[in-house]
């Protein structure tokens, strides 16, 4: 079978994911990072009265008209305690940052251009026009405005001005749920004795940490045997806790003991696709059992999270209602790279910026798929696309970011 190439395989997976629909209810304290998934219109009129913009006085515009005009202080209003009265001729109302302007006044003089008599009252040092640092009723937004509309991020932006317009509970997508199951008799859990032939289990905290962050829930189903029915035991599982995606790590490839795809097509997952032109991560398979998404992810640490960020990560965004991540940037090489064959090469690489403040890529000299450590210190992938020239040093190449860089 000829190995598809990575653009077909998203766009296959892509086409047929859709939005999870399910709508729930979280406490406002609780909703930072969740999507939207109902337009919020404002409770109420924010401000809700004439506010003051600055520590001064309440007048009328005209009595202040003139520099060195005296005014009776008769009063204070502070937010939170509004002045009950009326800002007559040549009257002023003390007034702080955020307070009710009185009815009467028509500017607010900054305290530091009126001056204090002994006899309380004030003179103005400078004639502010009407309205002057006055923050209308209904500035900011007004009852029943719609503010946020469905997708928004709830961001600190957005979880501002939602609290502002008096919603204690928003309404929000629920979570895609990703089940990860790590397969092969060779894994032990961190922390546990390894024995002489066995390795720890790294990629499930790896694909966890990757998940959460692009909005998803994990369920841990643990470490199972190369068996045919303990796969498919921890498939129920998966399917019985109501997971969207069910995500296997190794046992993906052709050996006698990679049983994760036959074990699923006894259960009755339909293949969408398997192998596929990239490197690493070839084995990579995609099925679907009823409406749960399969993704078989190859059991090679480094393989693994490369799939992980082109299949998993985009499909968390079109499930959570998110839009698609674009990880990719521009940077030159710092070395010659070779031409490349059929498959699309992603090459583990360190970012820098050079005294001529553009970005450049150095690839690490290790790239085996297995290589934690190698991976670990890289902060993209250098990405050579199926049959690409031999590129010389200076020359740009796409990049897939793993991390934002700090620069
Ligand atoms: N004859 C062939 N052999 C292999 C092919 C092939 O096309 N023909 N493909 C190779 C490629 S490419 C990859 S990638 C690997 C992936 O195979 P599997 O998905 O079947 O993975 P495993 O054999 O189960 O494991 C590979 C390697 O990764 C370690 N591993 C597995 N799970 C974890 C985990 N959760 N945490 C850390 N490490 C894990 C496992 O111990 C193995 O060392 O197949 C090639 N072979
Ligand atoms: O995905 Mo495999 O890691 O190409 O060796």
């Amino acid at each position: 079978m000829a190995l598809l190439p990575v653009a077909e395989a998203q766009q296959l997976l892509f086409a047929a994911t859709k939005p999870i629909d399910h709508i729930e209810t979280v406490a406002i304290a609780e909703a930072g990072g969740r999507v939207l998934a109902a337009p919020l219109m404002a409770r109420l009129t924010q401000p809700p009265f004439d506010a003051s913009a600055m520590d001064g006085y309440a007048v009328r515009a005209e009595d202040v008209a003139e520099l060195g005009t005296r005014l009776r202080v008769i009063g204070q209003s502070s937010a939170g305690h509004g002045y009950s009265g009326t800002v007559g001729p040549g009257e002023a109302v003390r007034i702080f940052t955020g307070a009710p302007v009185p009815e009467g006044a028509t500017v607010v003089l900054l305290q530091e251009d009126a001056e204090k008599t002994d006899d309380g009252h004030i003179v103005n040092r400078f004639a502010p026009a009407a309205g002057r640092h006055i923050r209308p009723r209904g500035q900011d937004f007004r009852d029943g405005e719609t503010v946020l509309e469905p997708g928004t991020i709830l961001d600190a932006g957005a979880l501002m001005v939602a609290a502002a317009m008096n919603h204690a509970e928003l309404p929000v997508y629920r979570r895609p749920l990703v089940a990860v199951i790590a397969t092969g008799d060779e894994l032990v859990r961190p922390g546990d004795m390894p024995g002489p032939d066995q390795i720890i289990a790294s990629s499930t905290y790896a694909v966890g940490h990757l998940v959460r962050a692009a909005g998803g829930d994990v369920l841990d189903l643990g470490l199972v045997a190369d068996k045919a029915d303990h796969i498919q035991a921890a498939v129920n599982r998966a399917l019985d806790a109501g997971a969207d995606i069910i995500v296997t790590l190794g046992g993906a490839s052709v050996g006698d003991h990679d049983l994760v795809q036959s074990s699923l097509k006894h259960m009755g997952m339909v293949l969408d696709f398997w192998r596929i032109a990239m490197r690493p991560g070839k084995p990579l398979m995609v099925g679907a059992l009823g409406p749960v998404r399969v993704l078989g992810l190859p059991g090679n640490p480094v393989s693994t999270m490369v799939c992980s960020y082109l299949f998993l990560e985009p499909l968390l965004a079109i499930l959570g209602h998110r839009p698609l991540p674009n990880r990719m940037a521009m940077a030159r090489t710092d070395v010659a790279l070779a031409a490349n064959d059929h498959r699309q090469d992603y090459l583990r690489a360190v970012l820098s910026t050079g005294s001529d403040l553009t970005r450049s890529v150095r690839p690490h000299s290790q790239q085996d798929s297995s290589q934690m450590k190698i991976f670990a210190r890289s902060d993209c992938l250098i990405v050579r696309p199926p049959h690409a020239p031999a590129a010389a040093a200076g020359d740009e190449v796409p990049v897939l970011l793993l991390r934002q860089p700090a620069f």
